[in-house]
């Protein structure tokens, strides 16, 4: 298509809204007219279970559960005046606690200030936070935040290592919607580790944010911690950053999160239009299910200009592929949907994976997310009439053209800076835009079943690991190989699983699992020794 039609079309199609400051182009995405005079029923379908959605329905039908994040910014809407309560109760409470914390009345146990956050969560409870906090995170923060996202031993330690002499001046706040996640179980019981080795207090440093008396909020609870902020079935996990999941950690950092919250109502009441043109997030949700043919054919890349939103994506993955990612869609057929999402930000990763976009397999369609402001001031040159900033805009508009003119479709999101207003317009647009798109491919986009199969088969792994450890105890004399071992527990069909925990055990000083090497690996044998602790 030549430029001047392509300008046509452009604006033909803009999106412009001055209330929520988003301009979106789906110019580079090449429906025809009638794609979308043909899919406008669905959307209007679409629309209408939103409405209903919004007003309180059981919209996730295989939990049994209302969808609630779009009240936790406009509690008006929710279904009962209870629930409108609670949400501004918490959001109260939570502006007050990091408000006491900030002014001292709140202190660490030394009588200082607390002046670091460890957050101890993973998905939504970590996702969402991470984004909002690197998007909006300065230097002069009233709180300098960490996290632990993952069980990981050696990732705990370095952050705890980063945090070094500050861990009495800091704040531990342990995430958890059901209470009883084993990775964020565990980061709580190795920051609570860490605190007794220091010598210090951990219920005085801790505060939890978790289902109503949950397993954390019972274990709270008993042990006394700072305080406890509540999280609801109507929540998701990767829908929860406008609860107290994302609103406690931001507004300790010293975040605004009424005017991230106020970005995400602006944006919910345009997301709301019933008329496609004037709805972003229908027209990322068409734009999706063309550039995809509904079924995922294509991957979404999610490419920000801005070093800010560089964690956009890794919110994105969760939000869009945790949501759509289904095996069944709602009638039970199986239908295996979803979007795989990936990115990091541009134009660093022109350097990386572009070649492929540009030149390789066409399985993909960009997002840019261009922000206009480069920095807050001004710039100098770096050479004569430009700047570090114009280069950025001018690596943008370059990719999308190189891609476009090779038949790689892109659409463009535009805000004006990265500010709490912006992030709270982007996680409601993509919220809304994932609930509309799940609509049009009818798939449950609330509730994550794959999950559980994974938390069910760890835990196998585990359970087996205690039986060879109390087999090789009984028989401290003996050093078995994997298939000895496997035979003795009368599992021979397990053989590998018992190979890889043996060698994951006798890599490790912690169970007194010691490995004798073998040329062929699975011909190694393995022996409990004492373990010096
Ligand atoms: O907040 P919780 O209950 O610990 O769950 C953490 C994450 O695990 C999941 O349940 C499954 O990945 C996510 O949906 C959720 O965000």
């Amino acid at each position: 298509m030549e430029k001047l039609q392509l300008w046509e079309r452009f604006k033909d199609r803009l999106y412009a809204d001055a209330e929520t400051g988003l301009v979106l182009d789906t110019s580079r995405m090449d429906f025809p007219a009638k794609f979308s005079a043909e899919l406008e029923p669905r959307l209007q379908q679409a629309y209408a279970q939103m409405a209903e959605l919004e007003g309180g329905a059981i919209a996730n039908p295989d939990e049994n559960r209302m969808v609630g994040h779009y009240w936790l910014r406009a509690p008006e809407l929710a279904p009962t005046p209870e629930l409108s309560e609670v949400i501004t109760g918490t959001l109260t409470s939570v502006k007050a606690f990091a408000h006491s914390v900030h002014n001292g009345n709140i202190k660490a146990p030394d009588g200082g200030r607390f002046t670091r956050l460890l957050v101890v969560g993973i998905g939504g409870s970590a996702l969402g936070p991470q984004f909002v906090a690197d998007s909006l995170g300065n230097a002069g923060d009233r709180m300098r935040p960490y996290f632990f996202d993952n069980t990981d031993p050696d990732g705990m330690d370095r952050v705890i290592a980063e945090i070094g002499t500050a861990l009495p001046q800091t704040l531990v706040v342990v995430i958890s919607k059901s209470g009883g996640t084993k990775e964020t179980r565990n980061g709580m019981l190795e920051a609570q580790a860490a605190f007794q080795r220091a010598g210090l207090n951990f219920a005085a440093h801790a505060v939890a944010v978790t289902g109503v008396d949950s397993e954390l909020d019972r274990a709270a609870s008993q042990q006394r911690w700072l305080a406890r902020f509540p999280m609801w079935d109507w929540v998701g996990g990767r829908t929860s950053v406008t609860s107290a999941v994302g609103l406690l950690p931001a507004a300790l950092q010293g975040i605004d999160v009424d005017r991230m919250l106020e970005g995400a109502r602006r944006c919910d009441a345009s997301t709301r239009r019933t008329a496609t043109k004037e709805n972003p997030a229908a027209l990322l949700a068409l734009s999706w299910f063309h550039a995809t043919a509904g079924k995922g054919a294509k991957d979404m890349v999610i490419l920000p200009y801005k070093d800010r939103l560089l964690l956009f994506s890794r919110y994105l993955q969760q939000l869009i592929m945790e949501s759509l990612g289904k095996e069944k869609d709602l009638d039970g057929q199986v239908v295996l949907q979803g979007i795989a999402v990936y990115g990091n930000k541009g134009s660093t990763d022109q350097h990386a994976y572009v070649q492929q976009l540009r030149e390789g397999v066409p399985n993909f369609f960009a997002t840019f997310i261009e922000v206009l402001k480069d920095r807050p001031g001004t710039s100098g040159e770096v050479e004569p009439g430009a700047t570090s900033g114009d280069y950025l805009s001018g690596f943008f508009q370059g990719t999308r053209t190189a891609l476009y003119e090779s038949g790689r479709e892109s659409i463009t999101i535009t805000v004006p800076e990265v500010t709490p207003f912006t992030v709270g317009v982007l996680i409601a647009l993509y919220e809304r835009a994932v609930g509309l798109y799940a609509s049009l491919i009818n798939v449950n986009a609330y509730h994550q079943p794959g999950v559980e199969a994974g938390k069910k088969a760890a835990g196998t792994v585990l359970k087996l690991q205690g039986e060879i450890l109390e087999l090789m105890r009984s028989q401290q004399s003996r050093a078995f190989t994997c298939e000895e071992c496997a035979l003795a527990l009368a599992r021979p069909e397990e053989v590998e699983t018992v190979f890889l925990i043996l060698r994951h055990l006798a890599a490790n000083p912690d169970h007194g699992v010691h490995m004798v090497s073998a040329d062929k690996p699975w011909e190694s044998r393995f022996q409990l020794r004492a373990v010096a602790r």
